[in-house]
């Protein structure tokens, strides 16, 4: 529950301007406080968990329903988001918009990217095993790894990521971190040359098997539900199931998973994931990535974390904790988050990790002049 509502400094101070400037030039339709805007960090994906494990009746079902809806949303802009975003962009700027400010906090530290896959890199499609990323992502992922150590960080299994990924210069964490390995071809920015193996949870791995073909039986008479293996955890998958069976669908999860108190369930965009009840997350993964890299307790590293899901919150928070680097949200609605900046879809990532790439190239010539 710690750092519920920490606000790293560099973005209060940023606000309280922004917050000023907005309320002398009435952008905003009503005058606004830091307060105020703070309401929007809060830890609503645990609060939600305990209503899919503890609830009994429909009513915590359809909290669950709605969270789901507005996690992604078939109309991009509902009235309801669109008051909601001049203050949201307030407190979560473009990463574009900030880049200068963005690499001048970075100054003389080592920049580490850490990147989501699914709604990050690829866009969100109707059929998870067509979720490709472009041409330009994969050059884009290429140069970005030829200059900082960076990690894929994904709820898809290690295996799949990587074949999606196909890049053998980057670290992967698959399974929500569970499933880690190191690059395979050598870099030169890596303190330790070893390639990192880890996996948090393979004692689960009978348990999750077995769980998986109940939950595939159990869900065919739903018309459009999958479930999806991905290896530690499971994804049941609610994108092209009709809104009026996702009550029952996710009745039916819930079901399952009383029969399993050493699973948990987390919520992801129109998808539910069943994992190991261990305390790992993409949270703990990156904090694992940057130790394994030589960074546990060093001061000079800027972590950058880009994610669009709740599961990536988790990063997100233990960056503000350790107060280093940054976290943009993915996404082009208001949503809560821990994260300091946003880009709206995977071609702004794109955009932000090229330039970053440029930044570098610049940056290493003028020192060497
Ligand atoms: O951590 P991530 O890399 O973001 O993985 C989270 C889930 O991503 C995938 O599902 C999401 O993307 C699908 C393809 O665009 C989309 O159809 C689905 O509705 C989204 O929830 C993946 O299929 C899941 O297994 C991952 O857990």
């Amino acid at each position: 529950m710690k750092n519920q509502n920490m606000v790293d400094p560099v973005a209060k101070s940023r606000v309280n301007t922004l917050v000023a400037f907005a309320n002398s030039t009435n952008l905003l339709k009503s005058s606004v406080t830091a307060t105020s805007l703070g309401g929007f960090w809060g830890l609503y994906p645990k609060k939600l968990m305990k209503t899919l494990k503890n609830s009994k009746g429909d009513a915590k079902v359809n909290t669950f329903i709605d969270s789901m809806r507005a996690s992604s949303p078939t109309r991009t802009k509902s009235e309801e988001n669109q008051d909601k975003t001049p203050t949201w962009i307030l407190y979560h700027p473009s990463a574009l918009n900030m880049f200068d400010e963005i690499v001048y906090n970075s100054r003389g530290k080592q920049i580490v990217t850490f990147l989501d896959y699914d709604g990050t890199l690829s866009p969100i499609v109707a059929d998870p095993d067509k979720a490709f990323m472009t041409e330009k992502m994969r050059a884009t992922l290429k140069d970005i790894a030829m200059h900082f150590p960076t990690a894929i960080v994904s709820g898809r299994s290690l295996d799949k990521v990587y074949n999606f990924v196909q890049l053998t210069e980057l670290y992967y964490a698959g399974s929500h971190g569970m499933d880690i390995k190191g690059p395979t071809k050598s870099q030169s920015h890596k303190k330790n040359n070893e390639a990192v193996l880890f996996q948090a949870a393979s004692q689960f791995l009978p348990m999750i098997n077995e769980v998986y073909k109940i939950l595939v039986e159990k869900t065919k008479c739903v018309p459009g539900a999958t479930v999806e293996s991905n290896k530690y955890c499971l994804s049941v998958h609610f994108r092209c199931v009709d809104e009026k069976n996702w009550a029952s669908l996710a009745q039916k999860v819930r079901s399952v998973l009383k029969e399993y108190p050493k699973l948990r369930l987390s919520q992801g965009r129109k998808v539910l994931e069943i994992r190991p009840s261990i305390e790992w997350d993409k949270g703990k993964a990156l904090e694992f990535l940057l130790e394994s890299l030589g960074y546990d307790n060093s001061n000079n590293v800027f972590p950058i974390y880009i994610g669009d899901d709740r599961t990536d919150e988790d990063a997100f928070k233990v960056l503000r904790s350790r107060g280093q680097g940054i976290g943009i949200l993915v996404s082009q609605i208001p949503k809560e988050t821990n994260a300091s900046y946003t880009l709206q879809d995977p071609s702004e990532v794109c955009q932000f990790l090229q330039r970053l790439v440029e930044w570098k190239i610049k940056s290493s010539h003028c020192y060497k002049l």
